[in-house]
């Protein structure tokens, strides 16, 4: 077996969600299906919930930001007539959702209207989350050495606690010290990596980020946090210079805590 060391310095282990912990089939396939499917519905029930009223702020000024990219749908303003602009701007928010999920945007705006979502489908046992088979072992025997174990994803806080608390090997989240979305920071941004070291309290070289992703391991690495590229079944595939330059694992088994032997 491939065995990757972890270096003494590292105290905090920080892990990415689809595609490293999380197969990207049940992201694709099953979560943002359900987005896709329920939206509209979603919308129509909950307009005039403050929550929904926040998220589809947050949608439209993403959406004015996006007014110059090819094919962006733009969320017009209320207007003030109330009932009757109703069915349109529905509409228009769902056109815009699809479209940023057709790109696989991972904006702040998109990413919270998805997790205030996905809160009812897991909450009425319709969805459970799915992790590849080390990762609980792996976190657990981790965490018995004395790791700090964090989350981020581009997947807001609140999803990412809804996976953790309602997967297929029950309620996972006593496994997780704390969460990171993109409000402190896009992925594939170094400073967000600094930000993410001081939220802890740590230095950036005390942590160990595990990604799919080059382009976030390469911003992490950029602020001096160790990284990892992790290869699952169903990853987008990886160019024979990552290969080469990044410490590749297939499992979480493989990394080696000179500490816990
Ligand atoms: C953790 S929420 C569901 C997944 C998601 O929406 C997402 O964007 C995952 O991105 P990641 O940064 O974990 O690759
Ligand atoms: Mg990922």
């Amino acid at each position: 077996m491939v065995v990757l060391p972890v270096p003494a310095e590292v105290t905090v282990i920080l892990l990415d969600v689809e595609g490293t912990t999380t197969p990207i089939a049940f992201v694709k396939d099953i979560l943002f299906p359900y987005i896709k499917e329920n939206v509209k519905e979603y919308l129509q029930t909950h307009w005039e919930e403050e929550e929904c009223q926040q998220d589809v702020s947050l949608l439209r000024k993403q959406a004015e930001e996006d007014s110059h990219l090819d094919g962006a749908v733009p969320i017009p303003a209320a207007s003030g007539n109330g009932a009757d602009d109703l069915p349109q701007m529905i509409q228009a928010v769902v056109d815009n959702v699809c479209w940023q999920m057709s790109l696989d945007r991972k904006t702040t705006a998109l990413k919270q209207l998805q997790g205030h979502m996905w809160r009812a489908a897991f909450a009425a046992g319709r969805m459970k989350a799915e992790f590849f088979e080390d990762v609980v072992p792996a976190v657990r025997k981790w965490r018995e050495a004395g790791m700090k174990v964090y989350i981020y994803s581009s997947g807001s806080v609140e999803a990412q606690k809804l996976l953790f608390g309602h997967s297929t090997e029950g309620d996972l989240l006593e496994l997780v010290d704390g969460h990171f979305d993109t409000k402190i920071g896009h992925k594939v941004e170094s400073e967000s990596y600094r930000k993410i070291a001081n939220s802890i309290g740590c230095s950036t070289n005390n942590i160990l980020f595990l990604t799919d992703v080059t382009l976030e391991a390469s911003a992490a690495e950029e602020a001096d946090v160790h990284v990892a590229v992790v290869v699952r079944p169903g990853n987008a595939g990886l160019t024979d210079d990552e290969k080469t330059y990044y410490s590749l694992i297939t499992s979480f088994s493989e990394l080696y805590l000179p500490s816990s032997s």
